[in-house]
């Protein structure tokens, strides 16, 4: 007997008791899915009980059925969801049903803007869970006992949702999790036969555990037809309600699309349809099942470095650890899914599995697999496909530099926004960018600027444009870095237009040559007047043909680091070797043709100091000296009204 209960009453952390009052509000229309919450986490005990005991047979022996069983009272309004999985001590009842683990989650919370509060997708997205329960319920205990230990160390955990919980030290003759809801007045339709059994089926069949129900007791007839009266000290008999075989270990065409979005939605506690999902079985030297699954919507931690990403892993059906991230490549966090393998020892750690010859050839079919999955649905339907890149397009192009063994996949993935439309939204590929290039060219123009705006609008951009080349328009952060691991796709290299010589030349005929060559010539002098006055800031100042409305711009050498790296290194603290840019002016702008006859030395500096300045401006650079420079241009523009 568990003499001291040790009764206490404690307070839920900030976190919970904002995600139930948001959940109790948002998910009033979907409120069924708490029975499916509920059994999902029965589910995960069971899978949890089942892999301790491979190492500890003891913890199965006086209950080894293992098993999910709902039941309900319509006189008392509850429904009990009780599993014999592996229960919880007094401690974890109050870590894992008083506080929320994930890391972000109040900082999610915080940035919910009225609107998205009521929007039952974001708050769905979080992922509902245990809390669930208090959409339906205004009470819920919940007794748990952990496996292997004594009847007398189980605990009661009692809530009605609105802030505190009480725990105490009960006696509990079996193992495991029974929660009962004590259902809200509005909400006693739940405490039904039918509908438990409706739900049950719709939710909870692919759980691989039987979920089971009391069997309805029929009463026998007797000799004259009528009916003998029911026996009602006789135990009750109870029944799986669901099919209770691992959905994965299922043939393909058995399965419908209906259980492969429940069983989504089981493991990935996401409550939205997947957009896509491949399902496999692979057979010979290695043998395992996959079903992986693409999400529709990104997680809000998708940009944590710490998110925890991975498939859940089982071992010949047993249940291993949820988020092996070993089975795929960092930029396939978004991927869920399930992996289980014949090969692999059911007591594998999370160590062996990084070096695990298995599992790396595991790994780079199940990359393959995810690749192929994504440029099929590029294919054949471009719509999801685009859903799929606004989505997560982000972390696909951190592939190329991750996987150097698929960056021709990759490379085939990715979307751009392009000077074909100027739009910002990434929706062209590499092959309708080949597709359109003009004759002779031999190039992907590219340009990265730190907002698309600067991209669409650089100085760089006006010859292509004049000459009808496009260009693909950058500026995520990680493009940069993204085009330094790409050199090429299909055959055809990339050229970042403000580095090196913008080489058009096997687009010109002879004449224009000559015409370029002789004006060249003719701005030396000028150009060298403008080196000697911005000599420590340039490497050199040269004529271009790049420039058609603007009078300059700067460009850094090919082999450089681009303007956007060398800043956001310098911001986070690196040292850099100096290196300079290249002043460019166009010789035949309004403003170059009248430096050229400038002769009072002071204001020549200024009109090269200010050609410089602005040049730095329109590539999205800032200025070392901003007040110099308005005064620099004040000066002018007074010196231009008198
Ligand atoms: N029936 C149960 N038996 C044992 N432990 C449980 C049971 N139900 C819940 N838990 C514990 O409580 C924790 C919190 O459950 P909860 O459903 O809130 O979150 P979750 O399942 O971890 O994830 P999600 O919020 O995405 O559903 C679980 O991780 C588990 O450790």
């Amino acid at each position: 007997m568990a003499t001291d209960t040790q009764k206490e009453t404690l307070g839920f952390q900030t976190e919970v008791k904002q995600l139930l009052h948001l959940m109790i509000h948002s998910l009033y229309s979907n409120k069924e899915i708490f029975l499916r919450e509920l059994i999902s986490n029965a589910s995960d005990a069971v899978d949890k009980l089942r892999f301790e005991s491979v190492a500890n047979a003891d913890l199965l022996a006086e209950d080894p059925s293992l098993r999910v069983r709902i039941e309900f009272d319509k006189e008392t309004n509850t429904v009990v969801i009780d599993d014999n999985g592996v229960g919880m001590s007094r401690e974890e009842a109050i870590t894992n049903l008083g506080t929320i683990a994930k890391s972000g989650t109040s900082s999610f919370l915080e940035q919910l803007s009225g609107d998205q509060k009521k929007d039952s997708q974001l708050i769905g997205q979080f992922g509902v869970g245990f809390y669930s329960a208090f959409i339906v319920a205004d009470k819920v205990t919940v007794e748990t006992r952990r496996a292997g230990v004594a009847a007398d160390q189980a605990v009661r955990w009692v809530s009605d949702g609105s802030g505190e919980f009480t725990i105490e030290n009960i006696d509990k003759e079996t193992r495991g999790t029974r929660i009962t809801l004590h259902l809200k007045a509005d909400e006693k339709d739940f405490a039904d036969n039918f509908r438990l059994r409706h739900l049950v089926t719709k939710y909870s069949d692919h759980i691989s555990i039987p979920v089971e129900m009391e069997k309805p007791v029929y009463p026998e007839m007797d000799e004259e037809g009528n009916p003998k009266p029911v026996d009602e000290n006789k135990a009750p008999e109870y029944e799986a309600v669901n099919s209770a075989k691992a959905l994965w270990t299922r043939p393909r065409n058995e399965v419908t699309d209906e259980e492969y979005q429940e069983f989504y939605k089981h493991i990935s506690h996401d409550y939205q349809e997947p957009l896509k999902w491949s399902h496999n079985k692979v057979e010979g030297k290695l043998e395992y099942s996959s079903l992986l699954y693409i999400p529709s919507k990104a997680p809000y931690d998708l940009w944590n470095r710490d998110m925890q990403r991975g498939l859940k892993l089982y071992v010949q059906r047993v249940f291993i650890m949820d988020e092996a991230e070993a089975f795929l490549p960092p930029y396939m966090r978004f991927v869920k899914g399930v992996v289980d393998s014949n090969d692999l020892s059911l007591n594998v750690s999370r160590e062996i599995l990084q070096n695990d010859h298995a599992v790396d050839s595991m790994r780079s079919a199940l990359t393959k697999r995810v690749l192929d999955m994504l440029g099929k649905m590029a294919k054949n339907e471009p719509e999801d496909y685009q859903k799929f890149w606004d989505e997560f397009g982000n972390v696909i192009k951190e592939g190329p530099a991750d996987d150097m063994g698929n960056k021709d996949k990759i490379a085939g993935l990715l979307r751009f926004s392009s000077t074909h439309t100027d739009a910002a939204a990434q929706t062209v590929s590499l092959a309708d960018y080949i597709e359109r290039m003009q004759e002779g060219q031999d190039k992907i123009y590219y340009i990265y600027a730190e907002s698309h705006n600067t991209a669409k609008n650089s100085p760089h951009l006006e010859i292509l444009r004049k000459k009808g080349f496009e260009v693909l328009l950058l500026s995520d952060r990680i493009d940069e870095w993204m085009m330094s691991s790409l050199q090429e796709f299909e055959g055809k290299s990339f050229q970042d237009v403000t580095k090196g010589k913008l080489d058009l030349a096997d687009q010109e005929n002879e004449e224009e040559k000559k015409e370029k060559e002789e004006k060249a010539e003719k701005m030396k002098p000028l150009l060298d007047r403008m080196k000697a006055v911005l000599n420590e800031k340039v490497a050199g100042v040269n004529s271009t043909d790049r420039l058609t409305n603007s009078p300059a711009c700067l460009v850094v050498g090919e082999y450089d680091m681009g303007l956007q790296m060398r800043r956001l290194l310098e911001q986070a603290g690196q040292k850099l070797p100096e290196s300079k840019p290249t002043l460019e002016v166009n010789p035949d702008h309004p403003i170059v043709a009248k430096m050229d006859t400038e002769t009072d030395e002071e204001r020549f500096s200024d009109m090269a100091w200010l050609l410089f300045e602005q040049a730095t401006l329109s590539e999205g650079g800032q200025l070392e000296d901003p007040a110099t420079f308005v005064s620099r241009m004040n000066k002018l523009i007074v010196q231009l009204s008198k």
